[in-house]
């Protein structure tokens, strides 16, 4: 495709796709989009982070990520639509207007580029990093457990052919680390959304215990908010709730380690859909899990404005 409009929104697409079309969009956007390196995979592949601003001085942000997990498909092709949304919407749509007037979005469309890279070569089921772990002949590191807080608890595992090895120490992972040091040198996120699939969930903390966090009222009548702007488009249904009781114990994980570090509005979702298909949805639903999907976004991102 020679420009976003005619990029196939319809269709899963490669790494080197969705990086020509990350720079079709910052080329044909300059004042609205950019795009920072933040680091280096396992295997050297740079990770690619949008940032949507139209400010120069330092404002609150938003953080989102698709494509922790690889096999995960639909959200890195949902995160492209998102993507094309906020252009398309900034200056036409006064919500979403009124958010990029006031704050920052940070958009980690491949957040696992090896990994991705991996399903579409070799193994479409492929979750984990692509990590050569020393004294194992398995490989990968599970970046949904490689955080710091409750880094080692139950919930993840300690053997390196485990779909949840939570690697040799917190923050193995140049993939996690990288998010890590750029949340730290930001300094000033107010949300932090980390989107896999599937399952139909809004998960909020913490995941390692089921102690409700401090703010646990408020992330749960903010999830009702906005599980039930998505399902009013095409009626999909999601659960919701702290990760420990909506789905399981699992620790070293995303929004736990946001959470601690002080961004309150730290979810994950879980998209379509509830097992007919799993991680191989079909995609004729890309649009419509994108469409519905951002509606639960906007209503999370106009709270965090205004609050
Ligand atoms: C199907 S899956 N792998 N996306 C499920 C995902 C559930 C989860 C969400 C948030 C926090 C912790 C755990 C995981 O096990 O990593
Ligand atoms: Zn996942």
């Amino acid at each position: 495709p020679r420009t976003t409009d005619d990029y196939d929104y319809t269709n899963y697409h490669t790494l080197s796709e969705i990086n020509s079309f990350m720079d079709m969009l910052v080329q044909e956007n300059p004042s609205l989009v950019s795009k920072i390196v933040i680091g280096k995979s396992y295997e050297g592949r740079d990770l690619n982070v949008l940032k949507f601003s139209t400010g120069d001085t330092k404002r609150p942000g938003i953080w989102i990520d698709t494509g922790i997990h690889a096999r995960e498909w639909i959200t890195p092709a949902s995160g492209t639509w998102f993507a094309k949304k906020i252009v398309t919407d900034y200056g036409r749509d006064p919500a979403l207007t009124a958010i990029l007037d006031k704050i920052d979005i940070f958009l980690e469309l491949v957040t696992n580029p090896d990994g991705y890279e991996y399903t579409h070569t070799s193994n479409r089921m492929w979750r984990k990093t692509r990590r050569i772990n020393s004294g194992s002949s398995c490989i990968g590191v599970d970046p949904n457990r490689n955080w710091g807080t409750g880094y080692g608890g139950a919930g993840s595992s300690s053997n390196p052919c485990s779909e949840t090895y939570r690697g040799p120490s917190a923050y193995s992972e140049p993939e996690v680390k990288a998010i890590v040091d750029f949340t730290k040198s930001h300094g000033n996120l107010k949300a932090f959304l980390t989107i896999h699939s599937y399952s139909q969930m809004l998960l909020y903390p913490y995941g390692d215990t089921g102690a409700p966090c401090v703010d646990d009222a408020e992330l749960d009548e903010l999830s009702l908010k906005a599980t039930t702007a998505l399902e009013s488009l095409y009626g999909t249904k999601y659960t919701y709730g702290s990760t420990f009781k909506a789905i399981y114990q699992a620790s070293g994980v995303t929004t736990d380690w946001a959470y601690d570090e002080g961004i309150k509005y730290s979810y994950t979702f879980e998209l379509r859909d509830d097992g007919r298909y799993g991680f191989i949805l079909p995609a004729n639903q890309i649009i419509p899990t994108a469409q519905e999907t951002w509606l639960a976004l906007m209503v999370i991102m106009e709270h965090t404005k205004n609050n």
